[in-house]
């Protein structure tokens, strides 16, 4: 069900950003509702930072509509204060520490929590007196974490947040995001390439392919639409054929492959055929819708065991 307007934090229409010839963002049309986490997927040059560009305002659509909060985001403070817009772009003055950047946090955003935003540092290992210029890359990049989470704005983008970051800072990353989300909801858009790092944190997934919505689905619905099957070749290429199969790996004499649309009946019938049925992950789901794979897809029965 499409949900109530005032109920959306986001809603795109016919969204489009032409650079030239290249359409880095071809009509966009997709809704946020609010308080989700919804990730932003897609491969490199796929248009995700143009699109939470003009998302937030920082670019100007060729043509169609963004509203947040049912508000046009260029050139409008109000609904821009909602928002809090983490980018690898983000540039600081040269003699900036990290407490400068804590101290001018709060004429931004009206929920910024500074007790929340000093564990973080001290989290991620680091000091209010520390220069920005001087950190390391993970370091900068645990600093518009820092600010994305405290900030707790109501829409909170985070654009590949971790470059540099560790696992372990990574870890944390994750861990408050979710604890802080559950106890002070909002709506976070978090664009990443660690599909299935964060998959356990998305609630919604976009992708987007040569600037193409290609998916738009909750993440278990997109979960539950697949599943692997494995067996014996013969077992295997029985059940599959004339459904879909996306992906196939054959090892000796056994076949694993994963079929597309496999509702409670399917998994049944193949449980039934002696084969296991086991889940696919959301990033072997999205590199497979992405193009990522050139797997032949459409062997019968007969053919592969001809
Ligand atoms: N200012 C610009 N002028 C011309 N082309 C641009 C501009 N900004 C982006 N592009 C092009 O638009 C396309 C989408 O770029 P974008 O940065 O949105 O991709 P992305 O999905 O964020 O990629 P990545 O994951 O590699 O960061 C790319 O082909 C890029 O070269």
């Amino acid at each position: 069900m499409t949900p109530a307007p005032e109920s959306l934090a986001l809603e795109a229409r016919g969204l489009t950003k032409r650079f030239g010839s290249l359409a880095a963002v071809d009509d966009a049309t997709f809704t946020t509702p609010q308080n989700t986490i919804t990730g932003l997927l897609g491969r490199n040059g796929a248009g995700k930072t143009t699109l939470m560009r003009l998302i937030t305002g920082q670019e100007f659509p060729t043509s169609g509509t963004v509203r947040l909060f049912g508000a046009k985001p260029v050139e409008n403070a109000a609904v821009l204060q909602h928002t809090c817009f983490i980018s690898e772009a983000q540039r600081y003055p040269d003699e900036f520490r990290i407490k400068h950047v804590l101290a001018g946090a709060p004429r931004f955003f009206a929920n910024w929590d500074a007790d929340f935003a000093a564990q973080l540092v001290d989290e991620f290992r680091l000091t209010p007196k520390q220069r920005i210029k001087k950190l390391s890359r993970g370091q900068r990049s645990a600093i518009g974490v820092i600010v994305g989470l405290a900030s707790r704005a109501p829409l909170t983008i985070f654009d590949e947040p971790y470059l540099g970051l560790d696992a372990v800072a990574r870890q944390i990353f994750y861990d408050r995001l979710l604890a802080d989300y559950s106890e002070h909801p909002r709506t976070v858009i978090l664009s990443t390439h660690l599909i299935d790092e964060v998959s356990q944190l998305l609630e919604h997934a976009l992708v987007i392919d040569q600037g193409r919505i290609v998916i738009d689905a909750p993440v278990e619905e997109l979960r539950s639409s697949a599943a692997t099957v494995s067996g014996t070749t013969e077992a295997v290429e029985r059940f599959i054929t004339g459904r879909e199969v996306a992906h196939r790996e054959q090892l000796g004499g056994l076949l694993s492959a994963t079929v597309a649309a496999m509702d409670d009946a399917d998994r049944a019938a193949a449980r039934t055929a002696g084969l296991e049925v086991g889940p696919v992950s959301l990033q072997q789901l999205i590199v497979r819708r992405t193009g990522g794979f050139t797997t032949p897809s459409t062997t019968t029965y007969e053919e592969a065991t001809a």
